[in-house]
């Protein structure tokens, strides 16, 4: 029998690329609200309806829709930040640690993860959890989305606003949302440092974390920290780790690289023998970034085929 499933915020733009990569598939039924998407009742109603819910909402409005599912079997995937370093919350990166994808498979409560900390965090937590990167170390990380990453206020700015521009650095005052998850899921004791920019583009992201090589302990060389991720990712379907070869062979990198897909490129950037590096991670803000992984946390929660639905 199919599983039931309601997008909470079904034409919202994370909402609307879920749809996509559900409605061609016989094993999932949506519940589909329409006009009715904001009515508190109907709401109710799909909630508690539904085997699973992806919730593609508004941080408050995420919160008030969890508040709202009393059934117990009723499984919830939350795109938006209200969960992500909750209690209770299982955190939705499967590839993110070797036990993270039975708990996601076992929880009825997963917090899909941020945009850029899926790029960040891909990179960061197999060398904090190799102890490449001390604990302690201040990290940093630079990055660049399209502008679809805040939503259809932003899309709306950019398409149909006077004033947008080709590149808007922001996050300006240090507090980003994305902090916390960044910091409490790298196993970091220092709050990273975040420098995002958004560009005159819809779709794709560019996550940057350079490093001083020699102020690491040991100061690893770029193929010690290429080696921690490539076994970090052994196997992964959504995840490869960029040859060095290959990278030496590069002379830029397009963020929309892989636009449409749930796929996360992982690249280590460097002079071998040199003291520095630049790990730059590729993704989908839509794709891998939130509805892809959304999709990919349902079908574990479902006990189906991880990849069904994703390419
Ligand atoms: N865009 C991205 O790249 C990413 C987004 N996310 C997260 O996903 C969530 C959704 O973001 P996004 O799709 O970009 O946002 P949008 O603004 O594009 O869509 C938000 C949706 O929420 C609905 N909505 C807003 N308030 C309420 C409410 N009080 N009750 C019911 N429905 C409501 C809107 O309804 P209506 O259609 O009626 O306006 C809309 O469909 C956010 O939490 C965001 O942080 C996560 C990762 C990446
Ligand atoms: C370009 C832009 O504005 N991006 C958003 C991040 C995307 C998003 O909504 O964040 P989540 O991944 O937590 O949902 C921002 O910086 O707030």
């Amino acid at each position: 029998m199919a599983h039931t499933i309601f997008i909470d915020g079904e034409a919202g733009t994370t909402g609307l690329e879920i749809r996509e990569r559900l409605e061609a598939r016989d094993d999932l039924e949506l519940i589909l609200l329409g006009e009715r998407r904001r009515d508190l009742e109907a709401r109710r109603e799909a909630l508690n309806e539904a085997d699973l819910v992806v919730l593609c909402l508004p941080d408050d409005a995420a919160r008030e829709a969890v508040s709202l599912v009393q059934r117990p079997e009723v499984k919830v995937v939350d795109a938006s930040t209200a969960h992500r370093t909750a209690s209770g919350w299982t955190y939705g990166f499967p590839e993110l640690a070797p036990h993270q994808r039975g708990e996601i498979i076992s929880s009825r409560r997963v917090s899909n993860p941020g945009c850029y900390p899926t790029g960040f965090l891909a990179l960061v937590a197999p060398l904090v959890r190799a102890g490449i990167l001390p604990r302690s170390h201040p990290v940093s990380v630079n990055a660049v989305s399209g502008y679809s990453g805040g939503g259809k206020a932003m899309i709306a700015e950019f398409e149909q606003g006077e004033g947008a521009p080709p590149y808007r650095a922001y996050g300006l005052s240090l507090k980003h949302k994305h902090v916390p998850e960044m910091t409490r899921h790298a196993g970091l004791e220092h709050d990273v440092l975040f420098a995002p920019a958004v560009g005159a583009y819809r779709q794709g992201m560019l996550v940057e974390v350079p490093l001083h090589l020699s102020a690491l302990p040991g100061s690893p060389s770029i193929e010690v920290i290429h080696g921690a991720l490539s076994e970090a990712y052994d196997g992964a379907r959504f995840v490869e780790v960029v040859d060095l070869e290959v990278g030496e062979a590069m002379t830029g990198l397009d963020p929309e690289g892989l636009n449409g897909t749930n796929r996360l490129r992982l690249h280590v950037f460097g002079d071998r023998g040199g003291g520095q590096a630049r790990l730059v991670a590729l993704l989908d803000n839509l794709g891998k970034g939130a509805s892809g992984a959304a999709v990919q946390n349902l079908n574990l929660m479902l006990g189906l085929s991880e990849d069904a639905g994703l390419v």
